[in-house]
């Protein structure tokens, strides 16, 4: 279920253990020597502290062992809680492997500037482990919501038969935002530029990565714990030759919106930013999220002409881009013979992807579409989510 603790070098194996990207190890070159510096914040699956390594500073992500039902997985099914149905999933969608899983993805393929640079994971050794403990006295067991149960000590590793190592991701550390900042404006370009690097990471397969206010570091996506990377068991069927046509369709249409949520997010976030007395730039008005509509700064839709194409759209459901259609087999081949880690040269990514219609009913399509005007319309008008 979890990485078992290491005895040499090479069981730092790149991680996770299934099946599409890897994250490499951070290479400490030497003994694992890490200071441990301020304490700089806490979300539903980490922690995350400044550190030094070698004189340089860093944030380190420290995974918490988190409840099931809060990853993509088997939800709160106890029937499903055995160590191989777990780890089947897991591998793919736990907060920890699903951060190693974009990151990989974005180093695969050679664009790791669409996300905060970030450096590889580390097990925390048991004396690096004490100081921090000495220093910060964090719980790791459940998420930060409730954290009763033992839930580190639940699988014991393999190898060792003890509770696993802390896991943890090194990146660049950075200022953050605050929902409460009153005076920050976000101007026009670096919203643009977000939304344009939102689609380029579904054209590399990675989306649903919880795109808020709070989880920007250095106006750059850095927080992927809940990203969903092709392949997947969501995305790719062909990973459970057991599936049933229904629900290969439903895993498509779950895919289509959280694929279309990745932009929903940012409406509300424009919400968010307009609240804020800082906030002078226009977002609403000037930032086309989707494809043929602008959320109108008084909850009335842009009036747009009425053309043959738009009302034949307006019964079909589409999204940007279909991140499905990323050559996961094609990259990863090239990285096994290239090594995990190391970059190589990248494809260019299409300014204007092929957006992707929903295979569907016309029945389904409008009652999507009706869901989306509801979802923009309440967005809009009481900056509370309604589902999409
Ligand atoms: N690179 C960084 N530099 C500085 N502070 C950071 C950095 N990364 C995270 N933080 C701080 O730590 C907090 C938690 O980080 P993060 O959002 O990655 O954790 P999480 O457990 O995935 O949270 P969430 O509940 O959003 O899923 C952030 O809100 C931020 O305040």
């Amino acid at each position: 279920m979890y990485p078992d603790w290491p005895e040499t070098a090479a069981d730092l194996v790149p991680q996770p253990l299934c099946p599409g990207p890897k994250l490499h190890a951070f290479d400490f070159k030497g003994p694992q020597d890490i200071q441990f510096l301020t304490y700089l914040g806490d979300g539903l699956h980490s922690h995350v502290v400044k550190v030094a390594i070698k004189g340089q500073e860093y944030a380190l992500k420290l995974f918490r062992f988190t409840n099931d039902d809060n990853w993509l997985g088997p939800g709160e099914w106890r029937a499903n809680e055995t160590r191989a149905k777990l780890t089947a999933l897991a591998q793919y969608s736990e907060p920890f492997n699903a951060e190693c899983r974009a990151f990989g993805r974005l180093h695969e393929a050679g664009y790791p500037e669409l996300a905060l640079p970030c450096y590889g994971y580390i097990l925390l050794d048991e004396e690096n482990e004490r100081r921090l403990q000495d220093k910060f006295n964090l719980e790791f067991n459940g998420d930060s919501e409730y954290s009763e149960e033992d839930m580190r000590g639940r699988f014991l590793g393999e190898q060792s038969g003890k509770p696993p190592p802390i896991r943890c991701i090194l990146k660049a550390f950075g200022y953050t935002h605050s929902r409460d900042d009153q005076t920050t404006n976000f101007p026009v370009p670096l919203v643009r530029r977000l939304i344009r690097e939102t689609t380029q990471l579904q054209q590399l397969g990675i989306f649903y990565h919880d795109m808020r206010l709070e989880n920007l570091v250095n106006d750059k996506l850095g927080d992927f714990s809940t990203a969903i990377t092709v392949p997947h068991f969501l995305t790719n069927p062909e990973l459970n030759p057991h599936l049933s046509a229904e629900q290969i369709a439903d895993l498509e249409r779950e895919t289509f919106s959280r694929t279309i949520n990745d932009y929903w997010n940012f409406i509300e976030m424009f919400c968010h930013m307009e609240d804020n007395p800082g906030q002078r730039s226009k977002l609403r008005e000037k930032v086309p999220v989707l494809p043929g509509f602008r959320v109108a700064s008084n909850s009335k839709r842009l009036a747009l002409r009425d053309t043959p194409r738009r009302k034949l759209e307006r019964q079909r459901v589409h999204t940007k881009v279909d991140p499905r259609r990323y050559d996961w087999k094609a990259a990863a081949a090239a990285a096994e013979t290239r090594g995990v880690g190391k970059r190589h040269k990248r494809k260019t990514l299409p300014a204007m992807p092929d957006p992707w219609y929903l295979d569907c009913t016309l029945e389904m399509a409008a009652k999507l579409n009706r869901q989306r005007e509801h979802y923009e319309v309440s967005v809009v008008i009481t900056g509370t989510e309604s589902s999409a």
